[in-house]
């Protein structure tokens, strides 16, 4: 377990700047070292935000998006295409605008695949393509993604891990199928903590008031059943990426001595 580190910028639009640079350098660091990097992206408002920075730098030329891999920490189990889906949203956002690998895009499973509608088949079938996907020095049945990124949701859910329902308890498998998800849609697919916590770099994502409250509440150690934030972290770093709004209500001794 690696101890949160605290990031907070002036507002959500410097947050996603910010971010969108560390993640060029990290997948440019990652693949001057090994060859290949892996991301895993997340939707929602402010990874979306950092999708859309990306697209707009001009550093994104120093990553080499035919030796990245992609992954998702969860999906809204929607039919393909379907403009909710985090997929569709990544690829309006940057991955259209990239000359990525196909076979290195490994999106979740649609709600109109060979699966059909069973969420749990398609969590099975994702976990099983991580698995492979796995090597030899790797945890828990998952590759060591370079970088797992997570948007905190206002009642502290990252991915699809919401409080108190089951896949937040999971302790064994890598991907689960979630229904009754309070955010619509009910039903989606999730990465569980300890898939998360196989990754090197985990990045939180949180602006805005609205996060005020989860922000504070995931760092103050309630435990991740009651708040799934406070669960998630990397091997090597565990990253908030905050801007004001959202930290301004963190306990004193927390915040940063700096911010930008
Ligand atoms: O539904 C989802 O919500 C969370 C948080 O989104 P936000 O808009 O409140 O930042 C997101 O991280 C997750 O991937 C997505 O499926």
């Amino acid at each position: 377990m690696t101890a949160p580190q605290l990031v907070v910028h002036r507002d959500k639009e410097l947050m996603a700047l910010a971010a969108a640079a560390r993640l060029i350098t990290r997948i440019v660091d990652a693949q001057s070292a090994r060859g290949t990097a892996s991301v895993v992206l997340t939707g929602g408002r402010n990874g979306n935000a950092l999708l859309a920075a990306l697209a707009s730098s001009p550093a994104r030329d120093a990553v080499d998006w035919s030796r990245l891999d992609l992954w998702w920490g969860d999906e809204r189990f929607l039919p393909e295409g379907d403009p909710e889906r985090n997929v569709t949203q990544a690829r309006d956002e940057l991955l259209d605008a990239v000359p990525l690998d196909p076979a290195r895009v490994h999106a979740m499973p649609a709600s109109d695949g060979v699966d059909g509608d069973n969420a749990e088949a398609a969590a099975e079938r994702y976990a099983a393509e991580l698995a492979k996907a796995a090597g030899p020095g790797d945890h828990a049945g998952v590759p060591s993604f370079d970088v797992l990124l997570l948007g905190v949701g206002p009642d502290t859910h990252v991915a699809s891990l919401f409080p108190e329902l089951p896949g937040v308890r999971e302790t064994s498998r890598t991907v689960v199928g979630v229904r009754g998800a309070p955010k619509p849609p009910p039903v989606r697919v999730s990465l569980t903590l300890p898939a998360i916590r196989a990754a090197r770099e985990v990045w939180l994502l949180a602006a805005g008031e609205d996060k005020a409250e989860a922000v504070a509440l995931a760092l103050s150690g309630p435990g991740e059943i009651q708040a799934p934030a406070s669960g998630a972290y990397g091997q090597q770093r565990t990253l908030w990426l905050l801007d004001r709004a959202a930290a301004s209500k963190i306990p004193p001794e927390m915040y940063p001595p700096s911010s930008s």
